[in-house]
């Protein structure tokens, strides 16, 4: 992310422990953390390694019991922890937002503990609405429990981004919701971090979604023991203990198809149409780029629906269709997420968006299974002696 604009600072954990009362062994016994700013960093391991005690140390909802945390230059060890917080976003399960105020009220919520003005906490919020993928016009006045869990999780995230702090910490934050819903809220999160460049600390029990999310992870063990701490590709192909590769196990596979970003493979352009537009005219334009189908956009260019050329052929001008099973991923999302989605649809490919929804192409599997194969070959030739390849190669061919 070289040409990313960095606004989050450095956090620093030096000798932290903690130990709770009544408790014999620390949950964290003594742990030295670096994270640099601008990176997101994901927290995994196994139930009660010290996970969720570890990232609240880091706004001091946990005291720690010994060490230092340095957020930046700045020691907040001993700082005033209502002030500490208003430096640091956070993020629970479910959003964790205040039933009975409505979103605006909710988003605005430590700006006005700030004295910000009514007209810069208004502007704020309809800014962060948008970012996070809410119309403000439409979710600005609702209340949470009028809202999905995913778009409550949203508003969630712009919330904690209200006064827009350096850091944010995020405990399990996709936890609650469906599968799908979770890979465009992990998708949303990327391309916001694209855009602002904030450290990200985030803690999850899914090590796809860490090896998705995190520029580094940090695989603990019980007492906060820090098994690795590197990228996923580097923990993929090396890990650095037998804990790790237990850990990281059979989902190794998997998660070098996470690796892969949808914009890092060869998806195809598409032809679009509006809504009111000549049907032939159209077809002629699909027919000319070799395709037999077409994807109608909205106003702002996102995807509605993707009929085929016949579909179209039964009307003179493309009509708005809504199709409510799109399969749509963007060019964040995973090889992984794009399968799962034309799984889910059912379909032989996904269309392929930027990160605020606008149509970029489609992704087709064949193009997803290449990327597989490739891979499996390049695995085969680093792993296996040569002269084994060879034997499997005369033993296909006196087969056939
Ligand atoms: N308030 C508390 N009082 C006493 N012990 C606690 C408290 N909170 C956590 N612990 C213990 O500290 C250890 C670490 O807990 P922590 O919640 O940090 O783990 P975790 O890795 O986040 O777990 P999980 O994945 O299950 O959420 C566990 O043994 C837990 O039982």
């Amino acid at each position: 992310m070289a040409d990313q604009r960095i606004t989050g600072t450095s956090i620093r954990l030096d000798g932290v422990v903690k130990r709770y009362r009544g408790q014999e062994k620390p949950a964290v016994e003594r742990l030295d953390l670096d994270i640099e700013a601008g990176d997101i960093v994901a927290f995994v391991g196994p139930s009660g390694c010290g996970k969720t005690t570890t990232l609240k140390m880091i706004n001091r909802l946990i005291e720690p019991t010994e060490g230092r945390i340095l957020i930046g230059d700045r020691d907040v060890t001993d700082e005033n922890p209502d002030r500490l917080r208003q430096s640091i976003g956070y993020v629970i399960q479910s959003g964790g937002l205040f039933p009975h105020w409505s979103v605006a009220k909710n988003v605005g919520a430590i700006p006005r503990v700030l004295g910000w003005s009514r007209a810069k906490i208004a502007e704020r919020t309809e800014y962060l609405l948008e970012l996070v993928g809410l119309d403000p016009g439409t979710y600005a006045d609702r209340l949470p429990r009028d809202m999905s869990g995913g778009q409550q999780q949203r508003v969630g995230v712009a919330r904690a981004l209200a006064a827009d702090p350096p850091v944010l910490l995020m405990d399990e934050p996709f936890g609650a919701v469906d599968p799908l819903t979770r890979v465009r809220l992990q998708d949303s999160l990327l391309s916001i971090q694209q855009e602002l460049g904030k450290t990200i600390v985030l803690v999850t029990h899914d090590f796809q979604e860490a090896t998705k999310l995190g520029d580094k992870v940090l695989i603990l063990s019980e007492g906060g023991r820090i098994e690795q701490y590197a990228t996923p590709s580097e923990i993929l192909a090396n890990p650095a203990t037998p804990f790790v590769e237990e850990f990281v196990g059979s989902g190794a596979t998997l998660a070098q198809l996470t690796l892969t970003r949808v914009r890092d493979v060869d998806y195809e352009q598409v032809v679009t149409a509006s809504v009111g537009e000549n049907a032939e005219e159209v077809a002629a334009r699909a027919r000319a780029a070799g395709h037999d189908w077409i994807v109608v956009v909205d106003g702002r260019g996102r995807p509605r629906a993707w009929p085929t050329l016949a579909e179209i052929a039964t009307k003179p001008q493309i009509s708005d269709y809504i199709d409510a099973r799109l399969p749509v991923v963007s060019e964040s999302s995973t090889l992984n997420d794009a399968l799962d989605s034309m799984l889910a649809a059912s379909q032989g490919g996904v269309l392929v968006t930027d990160g605020r929804g606008v149509m970029r192409g489609a992704l087709r599997i064949d193009t997803v299974m290449a990327v597989i194969r490739a891979h499996t070959a390049e695995v085969r030739s680093d792993d296996e002696e040569p002269s084994y390849i060879s034997h499997e190669e005369d033993h296909h061919q006196e087969g056939s």
